[in-house]
């Protein structure tokens, strides 16, 4: 038997509790890392607990002992019987990305809400403890100074993911918009917002964590490619002419391939690579095309291989691509750097779109109008539910002055400064998209 004394204030005891599920003892299920239990070294996964703070716990249930805890305040006196084979903590250093959100509030599964950690999709986690196949511990990278918090296991979100997918009446299901990126066939939940059901706090993707690692680009590497991706409208063209031009020696952008006759003005690899339908479909064909499509019966598409004559003239390469097209460049060889443009509230793209001309569907430049600005925040938000995990940072178009001096200081650092990238871009032989579950459980 020990006694053991911790002196509580406001903050939380950080530790779990639970039934044991074959004595019925009541048992230290988990210390949370970084918590007031784990700083007093005293209390351990396993221990069980008599008496708490004179009060004897045998025959109560879990959330009564709870209920004594959460009512006491200053020092709490525990008597336990210490587990007798402690086993080393499976502390770790695995850093991810979180590639959907998580609200513990939201979750009736968790063994206790206020020891979640709550994460958004894009996020850096540092992964502290995997002991428990559901429920590991967490904390940001943001923040690494707080004590760490419950997230479920890659495992558990998983299984999460496919309750959600069955549990959706077969009309959400349509929403589902499978795509071919790399190869693989990827499902991606789009906006299931449900405002006050439990589901809401499982926004999914294929993995639910993605390992990555920090990276320093060295000044023989290759530059990163820069993603632009933002709806029809923002500014994404007009952005990546002006950084461009800010910088003509440095920045490039790809020259396009196309079916299109050629005009007596353009020159074959300047203006565009003019090839026939048939090259052009035996490029697709062998996956020559970062990405592709057809206008006005005509086919452009933008090769890899004019991608990689820019990064190996030491230039940094600039495309702007559908963001469904992300997935296809997330290689090794590339680490794109993905910027969102994203538009700035309704009533300053009116004044300051006032003079600017969109090319609509119907092919003609007019002025931007109410509807246009509509569609472009609809759509907006509905890349940033779908692929805000791949997004590296956000610019605001607001200005074209200031969003082109943000984007300027954006690709400076993302060529120059250590980032996190997925694990598999340094590892190259590991199989592209590889889950950290394989590794980890
Ligand atoms: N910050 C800004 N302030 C004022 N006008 C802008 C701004 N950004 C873009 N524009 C103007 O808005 C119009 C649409 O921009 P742009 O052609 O770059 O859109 P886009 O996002 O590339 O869309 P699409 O892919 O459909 O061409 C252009 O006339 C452009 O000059």
């Amino acid at each position: 038997m020990r006694i053991v004394c911790l002196v509580k204030n406001k903050q939380p005891l950080g530790a779990t509790i639970k039934r044991h599920e074959i004595t019925g003892d009541i048992i230290v299920a988990r210390v949370i890392h970084g918590g007031l239990a784990d700083r007093s070294g005293l209390l351990y996964a396993g221990d069980k607990l008599v008496e708490v703070n004179g009060f004897p716990v045998e025959g109560l249930e879990p959330e009564q002992v709870i209920q004594i805890l959460v009512h006491s305040e200053g020092t709490i006196v525990f008597k336990l019987i210490p587990i007798g084979d402690r086993s080393v903590s499976s502390h770790t250093m695995l850093f991810v990305r979180a590639m959907a959100d998580y609200w513990p509030q939201l979750d009736p599964s968790i063994p206790c809400a206020d020891a979640g950690l709550p994460f958004k999709k894009g996020e850096i986690l540092q992964i502290v403890d995997q002991s428990d196949a559901l429920w590991w511990q967490a904390r940001k990278v943001s923040n690494l100074s707080r004590c760490a918090g419950l997230i479920p296991s890659n495992h558990l979100l998983k299984r999460k993911q496919r309750e959600f997918w069955w549990s959706q009446p077969f009309m959400s299901h349509s929403c589902l918009k499978p795509f071919l990126g790399d190869g693989r066939l990827i499902s991606i939940w789009f906006s299931l917002h449900q405002n006050g059901t439990v589901d809401t706090c499982y926004h999914s993707m294929a993995a639910p964590y993605e390992e990555v690692v920090r990276y320093q680009r060295r000044l023989c590497d290759r530059h990163r490619l820069i993603v632009l991706i933002g709806p029809s409208g923002v500014g994404v063209n007009e952005l990546r002419r002006q950084l461009i031009g800010l910088n003509p020696s440095k920045f490039q952008s790809p020259v396009p391939h196309t079916t299109r006759h050629k005009k007596t003005y353009e020159e074959n690899g300047r203006e565009y690579f003019f090839v026939s339908k048939e090259t052009f479909e035996s490029l697709v064909y062998c996956h020559s095309f970062l990405e592709y499509g057809e206008y006005k019966g005509n086919l452009y598409g933008t090769s890899m291989d004019a991608v990689k004559a820019i990064l190996d003239a030491g230039k940094i390469c600039i495309v702007d691509l559908e963001p469904q097209d992300i997935t296809g460049v997330r290689t090794h060889e590339l680490k794109p750097y993905v910027i969102f443009i994203k538009p700035p509230s309704r009533s300053c793209m009116r004044q300051t779109r006032r003079n600017a001309r969109i090319i609509t569907d119907y092919f003609v430049n007019t002025k931007f109008k109410e509807e246009d600005f509509q569609e472009i925040e609809e759509s907006a938000k509905k890349m940033e539910v779908q692929f805000g995990q791949f997004f590296d940072q956000v610019v605001v178009n607001d200005s074209l002055e200031s969003a082109c001096v943000q984007l300027m200081s954006i690709v400076r650092h993302a060529q120059d400064d250590p980032q996190w990238i997925p694990a598999f871009w340094i590892c190259s032989d590991s199989p592209k998209g590889a889950e950290i579950a394989s590794s980890q459980q």
